[in-house]
């Protein structure tokens, strides 16, 4: 009888099965913090390995045919970037499933871990957004003030940790997993942050905690309890100081976290802003926004090179965030601060009357979302809207790929990319794109 299958080729290595340790030539970076291996023409993603290094790897899953995943235990040739993980309780000596998570890139020198960044960000903008390599050439991710002295740790002024339900230990998730590790550190996060952690305790009738160390404020603690929703305090104001600029910013609200990253960003829209400014192509007076905008950081960024005149709105969804940005964006008589979701927002301004679409035609739009990014559908309302300028914040490449190919497709052009090492040790960046209508 005739068998329609090929016959099993004898050289190729068995099909791989979860649990199996196999021994990988791990080749290059891919999204997400896992590097990339090949075995038996499958692409096998490998956590805890570097681009370049020989590793033994336990499969973690293997059901899709085009590829699988595994975690490093031995790493049999060495990266010379490889350094003792920053978190003794991440570290390769602890089995996989009881290594915490968040600190993926810990073994990995700092500059390599920034290269490997730029890397996957250019791969993201080739791939998805469809842009060439020479465009990209020469991208580096910008190192925060004081990462490189303080080998990028204590950064972190907000940490989420979350509850073993039966035991009541406090610790962040194993990577991958919702299993939780308790941990004796917290090398990541700030001072502030680490004196106040609850690492050790049990808080049976907790679900989840957050460690919150405002720069101008005193640290606290906000308790996730049961299934409320609702923390006790997360509505205080704490104030922020971004040089020499107070933001009043609700507790459990949105606030950048790296102890740096505010003054970033801030410069960075800043700059871009005065770029805009200095090629003619900023207009003050025209219906500017601030997209996603939380506490008013970005407006405010736009007000420094713009003046306090300028005319522009801040669009964010939570109430609570609007207020403070109203506050905090007092002082600039042509800004006002809108609770609404973007992309209702934007849907009224498409029916809007000519004269305001002319001004919004003339407008320069910052946006800054979440991590899925802005989506198609708004991106095709920008497009729609069609602004002179657009200053995208983007906390992930990929999706900052995807509404590039959109906004190219719609007549813009990318006039500046700069990335910034917001989340040392982990594979989280922070890109700031500039895009000009043609
Ligand atoms: C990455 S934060 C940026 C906040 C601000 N630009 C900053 O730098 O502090 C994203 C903000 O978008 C808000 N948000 C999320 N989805 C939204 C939506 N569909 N419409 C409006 N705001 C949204 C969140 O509440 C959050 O404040």
């Amino acid at each position: 009888m005739a068998h329609s299958s090929q016959p099993a080729d004898p050289a190729a290595p068995a099909p791989l099965s979860v649990g199996d340790e196999v021994e990988l030539d791990v080749t290059n970076i891919a999204h997400g913090g896992v590097s990339v291996a090949r075995h038996g023409g499958r692409v096998v993603f490998v956590a805890d390995a570097i681009p370049g290094e020989r590793v033994r790897a336990r499969v973690t899953e293997a059901r899709k045919k085009s590829f699988a995943r595994a975690v490093t235990v031995e790493v049999i040739e060495a990266s010379p970037d490889r350094r003792d993980h920053v978190w003794p309780e991440a570290a390769l000596d602890r089995a996989p499933q009881d290594r915490a998570g968040g600190a993926e890139f810990g073994h990995i020198a700092l500059p390599r871990q920034r290269d490997l960044k730029a890397q996957v960000l250019v791969d993201a903008m080739q791939r998805f957004g469809g842009l060439d390599v020479e465009e990209l050439v020469g991208l580096e991710v910008e190192a925060c003030l004081g990462d490189d002295e303080s080998n990028g740790l204590g950064y972190r002024t907000r940490v989420r940790l979350h509850v073993d339900p039966e035991t009541g230990a406090v610790g962040p998730y194993a990577a991958r997993s919702r299993r939780v590790i308790p941990v004796l550190s917290l090398p990541l996060a700030t001072e502030g942050v680490e004196a106040i952690a609850p690492l050790g305790d049990s808080m049976p009738d907790v679900a989840a905690v957050d460690l919150v160390a405002p720069s101008a404020d005193d640290p606290r603690m906000l308790l996730t309890v049961g299934d409320g929703r609702k923390r006790a305090g997360e509505d205080d104001p704490v104030r922020e100081l971004v040089g020499d600029r107070g933001f009043l910013v609700r507790a459990g609200g949105f606030w950048q976290v790296h102890r740096e990253a505010p003054e970033v960003l801030f410069t960075a829209v800043r700059d871009a802003v005065t770029h805009l400014i200095d090629e003619g192509r900023f207009d003050a007076a025209a219906a500017n926004l601030d997209l996603y905008g939380g506490a008013g950081l970005l407006a405010a960024a736009m007000a420094e090179a713009a003046g306090p005149q300028v005319k522009v709105t801040t669009v964010e969804a939570d109430a609570g965030a609007t207020d403070d940005a109203a506050e905090n964006l007092a002082e600039l008589v042509g800004a006002r601060a809108i609770t609404a979701r973007v992309d209702r927002y934007l849907a009224d301004l498409l029916s809007a009357a000519p004269p305001v679409r002319d001004r919004l035609r003339r407008g320069t739009v910052v946006l800054d979302p979440p991590r899925s990014g802005a989506g198609g559908d708004v991106c095709a309302q920008l497009a729609g809207l069609a602004p002179a300028n657009i200053v995208y914040v983007a906390c992930d490449p990929v999706a900052l790929a995807r509404d590039t190919k959109t906004l190219l497709a719609a007549g813009y052009a990318l006039a500046g990319l700069r990335a910034f090492d917001l989340f040392p040790h982990t594979h989280h960046l922070e890109s700031v794109a500039l895009f000009t209508r043609e």
